[in-house]
């Protein structure tokens, strides 16, 4: 018995052992499955930057990022980095994204988090120094491929310079398979409604921005592999056809069997306007037909038909020149949805009563949206309404994107927070945004109008600015090289590219000014500047003839100018995906305009080809910086492509 007992404190000794050593495996169990998460963490970080990482399981020490043609070096950074902070400090608050940026003078990247973390740090009563922090931070950034080596600067800062071995086969990767991206593993369905003019109302610049903006967005995200519906909400419906409809009953009676010669539909809209307003008795025929027309009455519905083809001949023609493809889908199309939607807003007790109007009211807006007017008829914010509803519903929409000019935001944003009110719009599904833009200046800094004040016709100005060019490529002699077709080719890329570009190549939501002559200038940030930088990278490449060079050989990246536009190259998905964010191609006019001219600055340090002095022939050829004058002329024809904007060969 004594002996039993004696073993007792043993026992109890090897117990508690037991116990440590559960606390220690289950310490160290907790670890694995914290540095676990971490990691799982920082693998779905990296796979929504749209890397691809090869090794996840076997080696976790090294990440390798798989390349690709979209490969977005700042989200793998900022990932890296957001991940690093979390593991150093995982009870500070999400900081959100820590700040990184491109180029600096010091690195290839710089990380600046130190700072704001020490902030909080401090908050918390934790005195650190930012390089403290930066230091742990490096400790804990994890050893990632297209990283070279990381080093933090006295006040804090985390250089950052890439591997150049890791970028030059990301390039090699573009060479081989051109610049286009994988097939997205969360494809959307993106409605973009832009240009949108009304009938018998001429197009005007303003018109023409959202055409440009609207055409490039569309662009924008289809590249990326979105499915883009691209639509025309023209103002095809209301009560100003009835008036139209009335004149044209008037004036041409036998309009059912011979095409009524209305070309201009404009001076046609002002005469009926001026009856409709004048005569009591063509207003009331006018009313007349505006219910006839809604009730789908055949002998209206043609009359309506034949106004509403003169204006769509007219908007096809600049959609034509300007290379624009939409799909028509106007107010019309809503007639009997907008029937619907108010019934179901009526029923839902929405609608309230305003002196006959039926207006509706969202709780947080100041004013409210007019959903039927006094006599009956649909408004604006009906067709808007009905439009919406059916592009969620109907075409299940993910986002729905409008181009229009800002003296429209309020509408859309009353918009907006009605269909969350009455239940049609789940921002939390469907994403909603207003892209808004200025006015467009004449050089007088006022409305850009005509001498005599008439707005603008945009046929007249496409032409003008095709004369514009044509002057400016004559001027430079440029009609003597080149053959008559290509002249011609040179002349409309650079009229219609000059025109997009000086629209994109600001803030959207700045007014900006028209000018030809700016546009035209080819040593700013134009399109002409573009457009000549990208023929001249296509000419260095055309002019080694038999020396064409094997792709195989590495693209050289050694010299400090080489690298710099291997850099400024590698921003293209950064900025194509800012772009998806916040509307603004400006982004990647700059882009284009920064890869042009640290072109530039690489083509004046670097020989690509030497010739001999004596006989002018190309005695050798530097094919590593052939080859990045390759990928250079890849990214630019992309980029302009994206902007709409047609590249030539020579010019
Ligand atoms: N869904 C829309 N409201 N799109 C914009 C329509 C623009 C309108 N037709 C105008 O000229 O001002």
């Amino acid at each position: 018995m004594d002996a039993i007992l004696d073993t007792i404190p043993q026992l109890i000794k090897d117990i508690e052992q037991l116990e440590d050593f559960k606390t220690e495996k289950e310490n160290e169990r907790q670890l694995l499955e914290s540095q676990n998460q971490k990691l799982r963490y920082r693998l779905k970080l990296l796979k929504e930057a749209g890397v691809e990482v090869s090794n996840e399981e076997s080696n976790m020490d090294l990440l390798n990022i798989e390349e690709h043609a979209m490969i977005n070096l700042h989200s793998v950074l900022i990932n890296l980095f957001s991940n690093a902070i979390k593991t150093a400090y995982p009870t500070l608050e999400d900081i959100g994204q820590p700040a990184v940026s491109a180029g600096s003078k010091f690195a290839d990247y710089q990380c600046n988090a130190s700072m704001q973390i020490c902030k909080l740090l401090k908050a918390k009563g934790e005195n650190v120094s930012p390089n403290v922090v930066a230091k742990k931070l490096v400790e804990c950034l994890g050893q990632c491929d297209i990283i070279e080596k990381v080093d933090v600067s006295g006040q804090g800062f985390i250089n950052v310079w890439l591997s150049r071995d890791k970028l030059r086969k990301i390039l090699h990767y573009v060479l081989e398979h051109k610049l286009m991206p994988k097939p997205l593993s969360n494809r959307e369905k993106v409605i973009i409604d832009f240009s949108s003019p009304n009938v018998a109302k001429e197009m005007h610049v303003g018109h023409l921005r959202s055409t440009i903006i609207g055409e490039s967005l569309c662009r924008v995200f289809e590249f990326i592999g979105h499915d883009v519906l691209r639509l025309n909400h023209i103002g095809d419906w209301g009560t100003q056809f009835g008036m139209l409809i009335a004149l044209l009953q008037d004036k041409f009676p036998d309009y059912k069997t011979v095409s009524p010669p209305i070309n201009d539909l404009q001076q046609f809209y002002k005469q009926s306007k001026v009856l409709f307003d004048s005569d009591l008795e063509f207003k009331k025929r006018a009313y007349d037909c505006v219910v006839k027309l809604q009730s789908m009455s055949p002998d209206h519905v043609q009359a309506w038909k034949l106004i509403c083809d003169v204006s769509r001949k007219e908007f096809q023609k600049i959609y034509e020149r300007l290379n624009v493809s939409i799909i028509e889908r106007g107010e019309s199309f809503y007639q009997s949805r907008m029937e619907n939607v108010v019934k179901e807003l009526e029923n839902k007790g929405f609608l309230e009563n305003d002196d006959g109007r039926k207006i509706m009211w969202s709780p947080d807006s100041s004013i409210p949206l007019t959903i039927v007017k006094s006599d009956g008829g649909f408004t604006y914010d009906t067709s808007d309404m009905a439009a919406l509803k059916q592009r969620i519903e109907e075409e299940k929409a993910d986002r729905i994107i409008y181009v229009v000019d800002a003296g429209q935001s309020v509408h859309f944003e009353i918009l907006k927070k009605c269909a969350i009110h009455a239940g049609i719009l789940d921002p939390s599904k469907v994403r909603m945004d207003f892209v808004g833009f200025g006015v467009v200046l004449g050089e007088d800094k006022k409305k850009f109008k005509t001498r005599s004040g008439d707005t603008v016709r945009l046929v007249s100005l496409l032409d003008e600015g095709i004369k514009r060019a044509r002057d400016k490529l004559v001027e430079k002699g440029r009609d003597k090289v080149l053959t008559d077709e290509e002249l011609k080719l040179a002349e409309t890329a650079v009229a219609y590219g000059c025109i997009k570009y000086a629209d994109l190549c600001h803030n959207r939501s700045h007014d900006y000014v028209f000018s030809f002559d700016k546009m035209l200038d080819d040593k700013g940030n134009t399109a002409v500047y573009l457009l000549y930088a990208l023929t001249r990278i296509r000419s260095i490449i055309n002019n080694l003839g038999t020396h064409t060079q094997d792709l195989n050989e590495p693209i050289s990246l050694d010299h400090d100018k080489e690298w710099k536009l291997a850099k400024s190259l590698l921003r293209f998905s950064e900025v194509l995906l800012k772009i998806t964010e916040d509307f603004c191609l400006h982004h990647l006019c700059e882009y284009l305009y920064d890869v042009a001219t640290t072109f530039n600055e690489f083509y004046d340090n670097c020989y690509c080809i030497e010739k001999s002095p004596q006989t002018g022939e190309i005695v050798k050829v530097y094919t590593g910086r052939i080859l990045l004058c390759k990928v250079t002329a890849e990214y630019m024809d992309t980029g302009l492509n994206i902007l709409g904007i047609n590249t030539v060969s020579r010019m």
